[in-house]
């Protein structure tokens, strides 16, 4: 499958697949499909999940990979589900993380990741609808972040409740975040959160000695047995590999070498034999689970393509699409046209028993990549 292949089968297959799925008839978020392509009843619903949904959306629209008015009318709907569901149950500001299709708050914390997400589906939203109501949650949004989420050296908490270990993970998807509320909006003060993040990532998240990204941090950002930091994901290193390239364009600031080092810990830790990557290794590159998700190939996707055109490689950009490839071969087959596999065993097995929602962010997300590189 080429690159232009994989664009075609977000735009004609998955988002046709997804759209009319996405939500009940008021506008709650589906958590689960069953194989078929049926929505599944599920016990609880993640509010990362319905913000993913409404960011794709709005961005998919903003492109015009979809009907611009019932895509964004669904994005609204979703926002406003949500919004009238998540956002202070409890009348302390914030979003709580988990529901039941019901209402009921199952887990109200205000997390960190959560909020990142939520922030990343405003601005998108935002920008594509122009109406100021989300300008003013984005703000509501981000106290909720500096104030219940503040936390003592350096970056923020992983929740309200401050859990342990803190984790970089929820700090890359604000960073994400915030580039896209300086896309969005234009304003420099997101573009300097990111820089703070970026400069958490020298000073913390990367492990220079041994040229890797680190998960898991006890308080003070230690690393340590006790927190098991010896867990590392290849997905995230390309991630980040991603989001630099992302970074450098706004900033303006040199990440030929970091995005470097974290591209080739990725491929050298994770990639498998039949060429995916692994969910979770350890230092030596031993797989720690016995899994590769579908999120970290297109991590990797998205990577090859930005190391790819960033450094003038055409290498890397035939593997990006022989990658585009095993997936249309393995994710993407035996399931209902636009649909995928989330999930396989190291050994190649299918493994997963549904399709998860929230994979569609990840699927969606080398298009804007994509289009990028046509255009140049
Ligand atoms: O498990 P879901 O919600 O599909 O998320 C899938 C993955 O997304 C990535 O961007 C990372 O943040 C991972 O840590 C996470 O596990």
């Amino acid at each position: 499958m080429s690159l232009r292949n994989y664009l075609a089968w977000v735009r004609d297959q998955a988002l046709p697949f997804w759209l009319p799925r996405a939500a009940d008839a008021e506008g709650l978020f589906h958590e689960t499909l069953a194989m078929d392509g049926t929505p599944q009843p599920e016990a609880e619903l993640r509010l990362r999940t319905g913000m993913r949904q409404a960011y794709v959306l709005a961005h998919a629209a903003e492109l015009g990979l979809v009907d611009r008015a019932p895509a964004l009318d669904l994005a609204a709907r979703m926002m406003e589900r949500l919004r009238a569901l998540a956002w202070a149950p409890d009348g302390r500001p914030g979003w709580a993380a988990r529901f039941d299709r019901a209402g009921g708050i199952t887990d109200g914390r205000r997390d960190l990741y959560d909020h990142a997400f939520a922030l990343l589906a405003l601005g998108h939203l935002g920008r594509a609808t122009g109406e100021a109501r989300y300008a003013a949650w984005i703000e509501e949004t981000l106290a909720v972040v500096d104030g219940a989420l503040a936390a003592p050296h350096g970056g923020w908490a992983e929740s309200d409740r401050g859990e342990l270990p803190r984790r970089q993970n929820p700090h890359m998807h604000l960073f994400e975040a915030s580039l896209a509320l300086h896309e969005t909006t234009g304003e420099a003060r997101h573009l300097a959160r990111a820089g703070e993040i970026f400069g958490l990532l020298r000073a913390r998240f990367l492990d220079e000695e041994a040229g890797v990204l680190t998960e898991f941090f006890g308080p003070a950002w230690e690393r340590s047995p006790q927190v098991r930091s010896e867990r590392l994901d290849p997905g995230h290193m390309a991630e980040w590999t991603w989001l630099l390239r992302r970074y450098e364009r706004a900033a303006r600031r040199p990440v030929d070498a970091l995005c470097g080092r974290l591209f080739d810990a990725a491929v050298r830790l994770g990639l498998t034999a039949d060429g995916f990557l692994v969910d979770e290794v350890d230092i030596a590159g031993r797989p720690l689970v016995d899994r590769r998700r579908l999120w970290p190939q297109t991590e990797y996707l998205k990577a090859l393509v930005v190391q790819g055109s960033a450094g003038h490689r055409p290498e890397l950009l035939e593997e990006a699409a022989a990658l585009a490839g095993r997936l249309g071969k393995t994710y993407l087959a035996g399931v209902p046209a636009g649909a995928w596999r989330d999930a396989f065993t190291l050994d190649g097995r299918p493994s997963a028993s549904a399709i998860p929602a929230s994979t569609l962010y990840h699927l969606f997300a080398p298009v804007p990549e994509i289009l990028r590189l046509e255009a140049s």
